[in-house]
């Protein structure tokens, strides 16, 4: 990649941070300015006190460089830690800045995007370079750190070493006396330049190997985040145990897709080719500090300056080189940086695609909500050419009735309602909103009209009252109501600390681990809180037990009062309470009436299916 391209990246990758805490630049660079100050300062006075202890030995001035070093020592350090305090706490905070942009992106992205095997594999790789190398977004705030002394301390290096090239070999020293020409000075100088930039071109052929070891941990990464999460994860620990998947099943994929150990390609890459070159790199900058004792003694040794200013010199010339050779150090990790950005700022460049309308949705007391699909078909994305999840779908939803959608497994009822909800847009026809099509109003308003329970729903493990009411502030009294109509009252009312009551263990010791069906009473009750004109229950009563199923449905239009429900339920006797149902075969709705009417079609799959189960009943 350019130079000028990864700088830009870099600048880019600031810009977030600068955004998030413009005062962490701030206190990087003081405590950077001081940091370099305190060596320069001590170079400085010892200088003077060597001079007057090699010359008149002054017991006065003696003493005041005495003082002065340990005083400007002791004013610049408390200074510099001071600063370096404000900028740790600066860096703490500024921290979440960096590992809050991918979350940030993903809850902003279209619904869709987000479970794309390229979102996967982008966040995947993304984490993979900031765990590993720290490349990435880090990178850049890490290399204005590292730069800022190293700027300053060029710059004093340069004060404080200008002198030496100007202070002349006086006349009698013989041969020493061509060090005075001014073109040696320039060739010095310019051979120490060369050193760093062949030193920066040896480690800057290193660095670039980051960018293969990414590419070749691609998949490796993926394996081992996975695994990484394995065992944590307490709800996999029956499985495990049961079924011996660890032993039988993971580990020999993980054995097969392991590509981190130091016999693999990681481990050549890493310590056979890569680390030799960081290893030159480094010591080639070691030449330097040889370079500039020759050149600084030689020229004392003429008599050019006395003894204190050779500690000064070369305490100087090497700083001002360990300052430049950080530079050019950055500049390569600033080059070898800009896939890795490309990467991340190609991510979170991802366009939202789905069509965001500015309409407001109508606040109606009489919830007069009328929605229609027309003509709908749908084809996930990635799906081949000519595989539909719901094909010419019609539906008008009667305002304030009960709607069952039925169907084999995989026939497209989940599908059905994610279109309905607007997680997805479909693909042909459209679905309308009062008469006009739903994208055109505006996304948030038109999700409050909904409150669903998916069947893959999740709770936090945090206050049973905060899961319902989706907040942190709520309505104590209408959050019991809602658990008691979704049948967990009783529940509620043996949990000594009620409401307040943890939901698992990992936040509070003293959490509940609820059933999966009292989970899915909560979720229920999550979606009565919410009190949104249309509830959508997709098998809402899966994991329930037969005595709490019925109760649910015996109270289910007492609870949905005037809303508009949906549900979709694979217990056919649940739609008994509906006033319609709509029943789904190979993605399209292939039957619509009451109850009594389709189990009276004796050709209907609704026929088919309540015989099926009629069986297993009788
Ligand atoms: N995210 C997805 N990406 C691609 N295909 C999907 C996705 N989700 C579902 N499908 C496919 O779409 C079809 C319909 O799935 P859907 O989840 O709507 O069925 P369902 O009727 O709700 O099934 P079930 O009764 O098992 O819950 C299935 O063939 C499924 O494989």
């Amino acid at each position: 990649m350019p130079m000028h391209e990864a700088w830009r990246l870099n600048l880019r990758a600031l810009g977030l941070y600068w955004r998030y805490r413009p005062a962490w630049f701030a206190a990087t660079t003081v405590s950077a300015l001081l940091a370099a100050a305190l060596p320069y300062a001590t170079i400085w006075f010892s200088a003077r006190l060597i001079d007057e202890l090699a010359g008149a030995r002054d017991p006065a001035r003696l003493r005041m460089w005495v003082i002065l070093i340990l005083a400007v020592g002791a004013v610049l350090g408390l200074a510099a830690a001071a600063a370096k305090h404000w900028a740790n706490a600066e860096s703490d905070t500024v921290e979440p800045a960096g590992s809050q942009t991918i979350p940030d992106k993903l809850l902003t992205m279209d619904y869709p995007l987000v479970d794309d095997e390229r979102t996967i594999d982008a966040t995947s790789r993304i984490q993979q370079s900031d765990h590993f190398s720290g490349r990435g977004q880090r990178t850049a705030a890490w290399a204005y750190q590292a730069s800022m002394p190293a700027v300053f301390q060029v710059l004093g290096g340069i004060g404080l070493s200008a002198t030496l090239f100007a202070a002349p070999v006086p006349a009698g020293a013989g041969w020493l006396t061509a060090l005075n020409s001014p073109w040696l000075g320039v060739g010095v100088v310019g051979v120490m330049l060369a050193i760093v930039w062949v030193s920066t071109v040896v480690s800057a052929r290193g660095e670039a190997y980051w960018d293969v070891l990414d590419e070749e941990g691609r998949f490796g990464n993926r394996v081992f985040r996975f695994f990484g999460y394995l065992f944590r994860d307490a709800k996999r620990a029956a499985d495990l145990r049961m079924y011996r998947q660890y032993e039988r099943v993971a580990l020999p994929f993980q054995k097969a897709n392991e590509p981190w150990n130091i016999d693999g390609p990681f481990g050549r890459l890493l310590y056979r080719r890569m680390a030799p070159l960081l290893g030159a790199g480094a010591a080639l900058t070691s030449l330097i500090t040889g370079l500039a004792y020759a050149y600084v003694c030689l020229k004392a040794l003429g008599g050019a300056f006395g003894v204190g200013a050779v500690t000064q010199y070369v305490g100087a010339i090497t700083t001002m080189f360990a300052g430049v050779s950080k530079l050019f150090e950055m500049g390569v990790q600033i080059w070898a940086n800009g896939p890795f950005l490309r990467r991340l700022f190609a991510f979170l460049d991802t366009p939202n695609a789905m069509y965001q309308g500015t309409l407001t949705t109508e606040k109606r007391t009489d919830r007069q909500y009328d929605v229609e699909f027309r003509d709908v078909s749908f084809r996930y994305p990635g799906a081949p050419e000519g595989v539909w999840a719901l094909r010419h779908a019609n539906v008008k939803f009667r305002v304030g009735s009960r709607l069952a959608v039925v169907g084999e497994n995989g026939s497209g009822k989940t599908t059905f309602i994610k279109l309905l909800c607007r997680l997805y847009d479909p693909t042909e026809g459209q679905i309308l909103l009062n008469g006009i099509d739903v994208r055109k109003y505006r996304y948030d308003e038109y999700m409050r009209i909904f409150a669903v329970v998916f069947q893959d729903f999740r709770l936090l493990a945090l206050p049973l009252g905060q899961n319902v009411a989706g907040s942190a502030h709520y309505d104590p009294a209408r959050a019991a109501r809602c658990l008691g109509d979704a049948d967990f009252g009783e529940r509620l009312a043996s949990l000594p600390r009620g409401l307040d009551t943890f939901l698992y263990r990992e936040l509070d010791p003293d959490g509940v681990e609820v059933s999966g069906g009292e989970a899915q009473k909560i979720a229920i009750a999550r979606a009565l809180y919410r009190d949104a004109p249309f509830i959508v229950l997709d098998e809402p009563t899966a994991a329930l037990d037969p005595v709490a199923e019925a109760e649910i449905y015996e109270r289910f239009d007492r609870i949905a009062l005037d809303r508009t429900a949906v549900y979709i339920s694979h217990r056919l006797s649940s739609c008994r309470f509906c006033d319609e149902v709509a029943v789904f075969d190979h993605g399209r709705i292939v039957q619509t009436g009451t109850h009594g009417e389709l189990v009276a079609d004796r050709s209907g799959k609704y026929y088919e299916l309540w015989h099926a189960q009629a069986q297993y009943y009788a």
